[in-house]
């Protein structure tokens, strides 16, 4: 928590500001409650006392891979290190074994080559630049070392990149535990290409993103004693049921029906001679056939 005891004229300061969340500057009077700010901006603010932060003038311009080492942990100074980093194109930001992911909305291919799995594999947690594939091979060696579950989990606001981050971790954990070549397609082949099958049936378009999934996923991916991926069962709950009949404007329904009708007239014609059905526990259930 941010000392306000380290305020005094002269010292560097964040205050709220109405357009751009939180401005810096500098106290030129402290007037009881009341502080008056000469900001960055080139305005003269009064604030109160209790809305001004610290700010480290040391903190370096590109600001820290893990928030842990700022000097003052409050918002304004976890916004101005995820800004910094975020324009020098550092999406990922720890915080202790927490990683923080601001959504770079553009692909990023460079992050996620396999070049990238072969450097995270067996490095030491916190050696590279944070990354979704140190968490996962952080929680896959625990794992093997300690003999004990692990459990990821992924949280933000619509839109934030959870769908992309669990793809990621899936991706990378597929690899730490796929067999060698095997006849057919192997388990976790099957894990990674049950995705866009889900989405199919359970995302759709929303005003906050593209591809926003409408119902909560648990993954459950078994390991044997090599630790080598043996099994896997994905859960969903909670879809958002009520979108297959009732949609607003500019938002779409679930992608599953514009591909039915996008699809080439024989197969549209297979999907609609057999069945579409929302059965009735909130699954969908799609049954092909005449
Ligand atoms: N790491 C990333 N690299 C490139 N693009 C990304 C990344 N993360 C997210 N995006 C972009 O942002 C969009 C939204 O991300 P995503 O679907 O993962 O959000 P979400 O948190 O799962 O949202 P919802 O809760 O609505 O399902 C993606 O379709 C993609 O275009």
């Amino acid at each position: 928590m941010a000392n306000k005891s380290h305020i005094a004229v002269g010292s560097q300061v964040w205050t709220e500001d109405p357009d751009v969340a939180w401005i810096d500057g500098e106290v030129l009077e402290l007037n009881g409650d009341e502080v008056n700010i000469s900001c960055s901006s080139g305005k003269v603010v009064t604030a109160k006392l209790t809305s001004v932060y610290p700010k480290d003038a040391e903190a370096p311009t590109c600001g820290v891979d893990d928030m842990t080492k700022l000097a003052y942990l409050h918002e304004p100074g976890v916004l101005q290190n995820l800004r910094s980093r975020f324009m020098m194109n550092e999406i990922y930001t720890y915080t202790g074994n927490i990683l923080i992911a601001v959504n770079p909305f553009q692909r990023l291919p460079h992050l996620y080559s396999g070049h990238m799995m072969d450097q995270y594999k067996g490095a030491e947690f916190g050696e590279l630049a944070p990354h979704p594939f140190a968490i996962a091979d952080a929680a896959y060696r625990r794992m093997i070392n300690d003999g004990i579950s692990q459990a990821i989990l992924v949280s933000g606001e619509s839109g934030a990149g959870k769908t992309e981050s669990t793809k990621m971790l899936m991706r990378f954990l597929a690899y730490m535990g796929g067999k060698d070549a095997t006849d057919g397609r192997s388990v976790e082949q099957q894990i990674l290409e049950s995705n866009p099958v889900l989405e199919a049936f359970g995302n759709a378009k929303t005003v906050r993103n593209n591809n926003s999934s409408r119902f909560g996923k648990f993954v459950e991916i078994q390991f044997d004693q090599k630790g080598r991926i043996s099994g896997a069962a994905v859960r969903t709950y909670l879809l958002e049921r009520s979108r297959v009949c009732q949609i607003s404007d500019p938002e779409r329904n679930y992608h599953c029906f514009y591909m039915l009708c996008a699809a080439p007239a024989e197969i549209y014609a297979i999907c609609s001679g057999g069945l579409l059905t929302l059965a009735a526990n909130g699954k969908y259930l799609l049954i092909l056939g005449k």
